[in-house]
């Protein structure tokens, strides 16, 4: 709680007050929704509709103050004018909940994929390493053990200063969080002080959002210049990057700070050699920051090797000694949706996958030919109101790198989904596949036809516990639905 003029203080923006009043805010939001006595209601201007306009909805719940880009004549609150309603909110909130974040270890990962995957191997790490741990991401907010539900992966300033305040007073010293792109494009984290940021991979995605792949570069980039903007001797900056990217130059370039590269050459930093594969664990030697040393995993596929070097570096850069990692390694037993096998009693696998971009679908269909000895199953669609470039390219990944593709409906949003399946079959040689629109019917079809050694990968929704369709969310859950109906035909 602080009054408004104690917030308003040392504002570095210009600003004008209309209707002069001190009160108390209690806290800030940019939902009218969200609204609670004593808030500070920042009125953002959105893609669809503008936050002004619910100024009254925020009075009536309760408001005492508004954050606006231009006067609300009808409004009785005291207001603050700015330019840029967004950018002033990003430091409000954090005078607001006294800098949280220069006190945290605060670790940012971004890139196309892994991000979600290098969390919670780091809070595994860290776990192991005594540290109250939190994180933030596509599957939840964490603090310590307790789950908080998440709308964005990366959400607006007001919600995550008051998550990181809850964070301290949590007595967390670890943050871990991901970076979205459209976060970083609407500046959702300027004023967070990051330790380390971490850049996994730049492969297509999000092509309805950002105009090109080099806007969608530019975006990610930005982590990278805002990080450690002053050298600090005490906390010390670093940029984890993976050195084998095609665009890790970029990210190089884009920082002042130490750069750390891992990769799978003695040319990085951190490097793993000696990789070994299989459909129940993985092995590598480790070298270079660390005395050569082998690890077993219980994650799968060569993309989590990228994942643990990610994860191992920005862990050693922030003290952790090498047996604490190597244990924890080699205690996760995986991450929710990520390459999740369905426990099953038949002879062919199932597996869940987040995979929505044609490069982590490609990486775990390559994955899944490296054990498997039987036909492969795809099960994939893509989501509506996203990246319609993607599609055909995901369908072709999916008839490339398997034997049969069950083309259904992720989540459709306000598109038809027949729409969508026709944008992926453009992407598709042969008419050998199948069309199930209903996504509970496709893995159902998927499992029918099944056989021994074959092997069922289910794309695109992982941890995801409900579909959208049209602006309705259904309950749904891929490993939920494989998991009933291989019970069900056990059962028959
Ligand atoms: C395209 C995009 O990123 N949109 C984000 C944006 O929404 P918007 O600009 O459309 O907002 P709006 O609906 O026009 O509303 C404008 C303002 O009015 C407010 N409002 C609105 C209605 C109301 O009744 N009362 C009210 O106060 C809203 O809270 C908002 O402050 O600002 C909202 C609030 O911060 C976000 O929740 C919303 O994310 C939407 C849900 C979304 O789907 N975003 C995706 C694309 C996204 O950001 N994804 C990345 C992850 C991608 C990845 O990693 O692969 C993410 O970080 O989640
Ligand atoms: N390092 C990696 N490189 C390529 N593909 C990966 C990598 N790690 C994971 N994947 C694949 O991408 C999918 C998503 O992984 P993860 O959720 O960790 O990524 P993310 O970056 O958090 O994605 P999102 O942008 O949706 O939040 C996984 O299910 C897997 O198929
Ligand atoms: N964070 C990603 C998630 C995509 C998941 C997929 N199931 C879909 O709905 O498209 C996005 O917003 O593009
Ligand atoms: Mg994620």
């Amino acid at each position: 709680m602080k009054e408004l003029q104690t917030l308003l203080e040392r504002l570095p923006f210009v600003y004008q007050i209309i209707n002069e009043q001190n009160p108390v805010i209690t806290h800030m939001t940019t939902d009218s929704r969200e609204v609670k006595a004593g808030a500070l209601f920042a009125c953002i201007k959105g893609y669809t509709v503008d936050g002004h306009d619910f100024a009254q909805q925020a009075y009536d719940q309760g408001a005492v103050a508004l954050l606006v880009e231009h006067e609300l004549t009808d409004s009785p609150l005291v207001q603050i004018k700015v330019k840029d309603v967004f950018r002033v909110l990003s430091f409000l909130a954090n005078e607001m909940y006294d800098y949280p974040t220069n006190e945290m270890h605060m670790i940012g990962i971004t890139g196309t994929n892994g991000k979600t995957s290098i969390t919670y191997i780091l809070e595994e790490i860290f776990k192991k390493n005594k540290q109250q741990t939190a994180l933030v991401g596509t599957i939840q907010m964490k603090i310590g053990d307790k789950s908080f539900p998440i709308k964005n992966t990366t959400p607006e300033p007001s919600y995550l200063f008051n998550s990181f305040q809850a964070m301290k007073q949590a007595n967390v010293d670890h943050c871990m969080m991901e970076v979205s792109s459209h976060a970083l494009e609407e500046g959702r984290v300027r004023g967070i002080d990051f330790d380390i940021a971490v850049f996994t991979n730049l492969t297509q995605d999000h092509l309805d959002y950002h105009p090109s792949m080099m806007d969608y570069r530019l975006a990610k980039e930005r982590l990278f210049q805002q990080l450690g903007n002053r050298y600090d001797p005490v906390r010390p900056k670093y940029a984890v990057i993976n050195a084998d990217d095609a665009y890790a130059e970029h990210f190089i370039h884009a920082t002042s700070q130490p750069v750390v590269t891992y990769g799978l050459t003695p040319a990085s930093d951190l490097y793993a050699t000696d990789i070994q594969l299989s459909a129940t664990q993985t092995q590598f030697t480790l070298s270079g920051m660390v005395d050569e040393v082998r690890i077993t995993s219980k994650l799968i596929g060569k993309f989590n090797v990228y994942n643990m070097l990610a994860a191992t570096a920005t862990a050693l850069k922030s003290g952790v000694s090498m047996n604490v990692i190597k244990a924890a390694l080699e205690s996760l037993p995986g991450v929710k949706g990520r390459f999740q096998s369905v426990q099953t009693n038949t002879h062919y696998s199932v597996i869940v996958d987040y995979a929505h971009t044609p490069d982590s679908l490609k990486n775990v269909l390559e994955t899944i030919q490296t054990f498997a000895t039987g036909k492969i199953y795809c099960v994939v669609g893509c989501g509506g109101d996203r990246d319609k470039t993607k599609r055909p390219l995901m369908a072709h990944v999916s008839e490339t790198y398997s034997d049969v593709t069950i083309l259904t409906s992720d989540n459709p949003r306000t598109e038809d989904p027949e729409t969508i399946i026709k944008d992926m079959e453009k992407g598709l040689e042969s008419s050998n596949y199948v069309v199930e629109i209903d996504r509970k019917q496709a893995i159902h079809r998927a499992i029918d036809l099944a056989r021994e050694s074959d092997v069922i990968l289910i794309a695109g929704k992982g941890h995801e516990t409900y579909q959208i369709i049209g602006r309705e969310t259904y309950p749904f859950d891929d490993y939920q639905v494989a998991h009933d109906y291989l019970e069900k035909r056990l059962g028959d």
